[in-house]
């Protein structure tokens, strides 16, 4: 390992610690039933760290300094970042073309009471079709999300989430997932059918091309 390597992996493991603190944080936050006094108390000392954190930032049009966009390496994506305080974080393998994920949802990702919300199921599924579709070689953003909700996904609950592409015509990729508990995977509890369109050389040029430029 070259010495920018180590020092890479080294912010990595931070940032994922950052984000396991930051998980924990809002699941509390979202919670605690502490006294009025304590949550202001909370707030002040929040702010100050926050602070901190905010000495350095980079701007929109700037990586992570710790991400690889190009080896898919996205630290604070939204739903598989290890350092997003929003990200589950939903862990993704791919073998022979299907997509497995398994995650937990939080009291944080609530929408009717002990449920989870749906479009975070709808989040957890685009981003699972699209492990599959960039899987089967066809790169490409999503179009159009169909979720088909059976059954409530239940919080606090292991869930295994599976995808596998079902067709590709021309720069249309279609895919299909669903959401079940890892204790019964074989009722879904919420199915979807994604379309997904690859760029053209002048729209990922348009939309990506200082990014990848940049990528170290
Ligand atoms: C390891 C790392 C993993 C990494 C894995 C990462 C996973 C990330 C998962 C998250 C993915 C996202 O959320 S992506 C973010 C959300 N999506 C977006 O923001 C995309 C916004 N849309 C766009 O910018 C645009 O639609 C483009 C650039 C994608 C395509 O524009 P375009 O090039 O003008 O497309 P257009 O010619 O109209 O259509 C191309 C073909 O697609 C079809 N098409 C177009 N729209 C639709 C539609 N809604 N439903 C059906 N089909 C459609 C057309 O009929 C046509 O088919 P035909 O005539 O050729 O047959």
């Amino acid at each position: 390992m070259t010495a920018d390597e180590t020092g890479r992996a080294h912010r990595r493991e931070a940032i994922t610690e950052l984000g396991d603190a930051l998980r924990t944080l809002v699941e509390h936050a979202t919670t605690t039933e502490v006294p009025t006094g304590d949550l202001l108390r909370a707030a002040a000392e929040i702010r100050e760290v926050t602070a901190r954190l905010g000495d350095r930032v980079r701007d929109r049009s700037t990586l992570s300094s710790a991400d690889d966009l190009l080896g898919g390496v996205r630290m604070f994506n939204p739903v598989t970042g290890a350092g997003s305080a929003l990200a589950p974080p939903l862990q993704i393998e791919v073998v022979a073309g299907v997509a497995t994920g398994r995650c937990t949802l939080g009291r944080a990702f609530e929408g009717p009471p002990t449920f989870a919300h749906g479009g975070v199921s709808a989040m957890l599924l685009d981003q699972i079709l699209g492990h599959a579709v960039v899987a089967s070689g066809n790169p490409g953003m999503t179009v159009r999300l169909d979720t088909t909700y059976r059954a409530p996904v239940p919080l606090l609950t292991p869930l295994l989430l599976t995808a596998q592409v079902q067709d590709v015509a021309g720069r249309r990729v279609t895919a299909t997932g669903t959401i079940a508990t890892e204790a019964d995977p074989g009722t879904p509890l919420v199915t979807a059918t994604g379309t997904f369109v690859g760029l053209r050389a002048e729209q990922t040029h348009r939309l990506f091309g200082k990014l990848l430029r940049a990528d170290p």
